[in-house]
């Protein structure tokens, strides 16, 4: 289906639409709703799932303006659109941008968040210069996509460090992935970039100690990076846990999708 919100069109995909209990799950950079649908397919059908392409991803709008992609304005629309699909209560997943998302938007908006499930996330950077350092490498990021075109694009993000352990999944896995990103829009990720980017969002990491909710903490034994951030973030967080899943790295829920199944279903005690 298609919501707007502040005049921009998102796609939203709801599988078990009347069921009682609900999981909100948000992708990552280059990602979509497609993310989501091995680890939907493993989920009982008393759990309704509600996943949303966001700004600049997938089949919602790519704005020209990259104030439009900017973090406060992003969680703005997830709170409208969750007010107009009457959700009142969930559990919110992010991954890796999307995490990013879903710690921002429970800062701003707490009310409807029974607990968050982070996977591969960080509250943003802790300093200006660490910011600006990033804000510059994703700016010249942003201008490459739209240099060069999404081919090109891909063919380098899939190649970074964070995502070589996703050579070893079988060649279809690996194709899903490619195509979801090869699917993109280079305007929509060049200002998602620009606005919502690691470098440009404020940092949470002042924040943490007032999130009172429960928070799982996911990272995988090969991504080294996110585990420290997790480790650092738990610290902080009032009702934290950091669960490390063994022989897989950045992206869990590709990797070892049923394992990301269980840990939901762990939330609801469902078997
Ligand atoms: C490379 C780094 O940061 C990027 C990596 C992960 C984030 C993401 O959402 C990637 C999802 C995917 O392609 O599977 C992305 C983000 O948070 O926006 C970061 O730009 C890094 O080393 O921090």
């Amino acid at each position: 289906m298609m919501v707007s919100a502040r005049g921009v069109n998102y796609h939203i995909k709801v599988w078990n639409e009347g069921a009682r209990e609900v999981i909100v799950l948000l992708h990552g950079f280059t990602g979509s709703v497609r993310t989501w649908e091995t680890v939907a397919s493993l989920l009982p059908t008393t759990l309704k799932i509600v996943t949303v392409d966001l700004v600049g991803h997938g089949k919602t709008d790519a704005p020209n303006d990259p104030s439009s992609y900017s973090m406060e304005e992003q969680i703005k629309d997830l709170e409208n659109l969750f007010e107009q699909l009457h959700l009142t209560t969930f559990t919110l997943v992010g991954y890796s941008m999307g995490g990013r998302i879903a710690l921002s938007y429970v800062s701003v908006y707490p009310k409807r968040v029974k607990s968050l499930i982070l996977e591969s996330t960080s509250p943003g950077l802790k300093t200006e210069d660490e910011r600006l350092t990033r804000r510059l490498a994703d700016v010249a990021l942003a201008d490459k996509i739209e240099k060069n075109g999404i081919v090109s694009f891909v063919n380098a993000w899939e190649n970074i460090p964070l995502f070589a352990s996703q050579k070893k999944l079988p060649s279809d896995i690996q194709k899903a992935v490619r195509d979801e990103r090869l699917a993109q829009r280079e305007i929509g990720l060049a200002n998602s970039l620009r606005g919502m980017g690691t470098g440009v969002q404020k940092s949470l990491w002042d924040e943490l100690h007032q999130i009172s909710i429960p928070v799982q903490l996911i990272t995988g034994e090969l991504d080294e990076k996110f585990i420290q951030i997790a480790e650092e973030m738990k610290t902080l967080l009032q009702n934290a846990s950091h669960t490390i899943i063994p022989g897989v790295g950045h992206a869990i829920h590709v990797e070892n999708p049923t394992q990301f199944a269980t840990i939901i279903k762990d939330v609801y005690q469902i078997n």
